[in-house]
């Protein structure tokens, strides 16, 4: 059976535009200019329990709006959605006891208390027992070496300290569900790292389900097998990760190191120059060349160093996003 099952889901918003000035203002009283943005375009999927899957998509894509619809934050404007049995917008208290959202650019904890305090209030909103309670705070503050800071009010942490505290109170009732909308925004490598083998741990020791949206490639990389990308409202894609690279044909770089400066003209001929500043160059190319060129280009030029590497994922999916869809 699967865990979420999303058909056509579409989401449009309205909204008022009003002009500067106070004459405007008088003016938008008595005729006001109506616009609708559609923020999500009939969106299906289906995800199974113990998924993680990457939900990706360029700003304003419709990511968010469509995680909070997902949760019951909003109602759709069409199209239905089973979340764990549920429908997510009737806003069922057992529904909600069931999955937590986490958005990295906002504050769910006491700014002015102990994180623990805001710990102890979710337990006691989720009706959490005195045991699972204190073992799953041991357990994951713990893992996230926090111990010693459960104390310290909200305020004075740092980003990521906060994040792994937000991580624990959404947690706290070992949810079988879980939204992530960028949990590593901001956050400096080693607190990204840490965060990302949190979730790992997570999603494998609680067979827990997670819906991951982030602009770290590293993070969907890390975590999700699966990725569905959308742009615009729309599904581009529903797949693997890796396999990304492969709807645009297989294609290789070849990173170049040069004894002496090359000119761009001479490396043309032999693929698309990505970059080049004379001593390095970087040229892409459709795979079954790679055996001739690489051949050519050691002849050709005074090589000092070279590597053959895949194109990398963040440029397909940029060339993803340019396209309007993917037979
Ligand atoms: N309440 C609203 N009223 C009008 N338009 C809205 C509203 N909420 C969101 N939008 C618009 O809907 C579109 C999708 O927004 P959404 O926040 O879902 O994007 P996103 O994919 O999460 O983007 P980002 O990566 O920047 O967070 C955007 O163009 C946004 O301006």
């Amino acid at each position: 059976m699967d865990f979420i099952r999303v058909q056509e889901l579409h989401k449009s918003f309205v909204y008022y535009r009003k002009e500067a000035g106070l004459k405007n203002s008088l003016k938008n009283l008595f005729a006001r200019k109506s616009l609708v943005k559609e923020a999500v375009k009939s969106v299906s999927f289906d995800i199974g329990p113990g998924e993680c899957v990457g939900f990706l998509g360029p700003n304003g894509a419709g990511k968010t709006t469509t995680l909070k619809m997902l949760s019951g934050i909003l109602y759709p404007t069409s199209g239905e959605a089973d979340v764990l049995g549920y429908v997510p917008w009737e806003r069922k208290n057992e529904f909600k006891r069931l999955f937590s959202i986490v958005m990295g650019q906002k504050n769910q904890l006491w700014w002015d208390l102990p994180a623990s305090e805001s710990i102890y209030l979710n337990k006691c909103i989720y009706d959490v027992d005195d045991d699972l309670y204190r073992r799953s705070l041991a357990e994951l503050s713990e893992m996230l070496d926090v111990q010693e800071l459960l104390d310290v009010q909200v305020r004075r942490l740092s980003l990521g300290e906060r994040m792994k505290m937000e991580l624990i109170a959404a947690l706290i009732h070992r949810p079988r569900l879980l939204y992530l909308d960028e949990p590593t925004i901001g956050l400096d490598f080693p607190s990204q790292k840490k965060v990302r083998e949190f979730l790992k741990y997570y999603n494998e020791q609680f067979g827990a389900t997670i819906l991951l949206t982030s602009h770290y490639m590293k993070d969907v990389e890390d975590l999700c097998k699966r990725t569905i990308i959308i742009n615009e409202g729309s599904l581009l894609y529903d797949g693997d990760l890796h396999k990304i690279n492969d709807l645009f044909g297989e294609h290789k770089i070849i990173r170049l190191q040069f004894s002496e400066p090359v000119a761009e003209q001479r490396l043309a001929k032999f693929g698309k120059i990505v970059t080049g500043d004379g001593y390095n160059a970087v040229l892409e190319l459709p795979k079954h060349r790679l055996k001739e060129v690489s051949r050519a280009v050691l002849d050709s030029f005074p090589i000092v160093d070279w590597t053959i590497e895949d194109v990398p994922i963040e440029e397909s999916i940029s060339m993803l996003y340019r396209k309007e869809s993917v037979g």
